[in-house]
């Protein structure tokens, strides 16, 4: 799904002169592929937590992993350091969707327990 040079202006287009705006569209086209990958990522992270959320639940484990956590932050910050990306920046967005993560795990974790009333005494499925 691509957006329209159109959509790309936005408010930009009645306050720019043409050859600004076009060198404008450019980079926002490039914004425009670098924003749809990182849909992508995240879904893809999100389907991979919400198995490891379905593992957890099904062998006891809490849905948080503040030691993991700690870990996965550093390293980013890490990274975030030697790709010249503002590391606390970098804390704060992978906190964000950890705090999300989390919440499914909770979700997940509530569903498993309650009883499906199809499967009597059984655990209620989770695909
Ligand atoms: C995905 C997990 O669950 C939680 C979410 C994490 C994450 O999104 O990186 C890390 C640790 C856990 O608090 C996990 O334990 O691996």
């Amino acid at each position: 799904m691509t957006s329209s040079p159109d959509q790309r202006a936005g408010d930009a287009a009645q306050h720019v002169d043409p050859e600004v705006l076009e060198d404008l569209l450019a980079m926002r086209a490039s914004i425009d592929n670098i924003d749809a990958t990182l849909v992508y990522l995240l879904a893809e992270r999100f389907k991979a937590t919400q198995r490891v959320g379905v593992l957890k639940a099904r062998h006891q484990l809490p849905p948080a992993d503040p030691a993991r956590e700690r870990n996965q932050i550093a390293r980013l910050k890490r990274l975030a350091e030697d790709a010249q990306l503002d590391p606390e920046f970098a804390e704060k967005f992978l906190n964000f969707i950890i705090e999300e993560v989390i919440r499914h795990h909770q979700a997940i974790s509530a569903s498993e327990s309650t009883p499906d009333p199809s499967r009597p005494g059984g655990p209620r499925e989770v695909r």
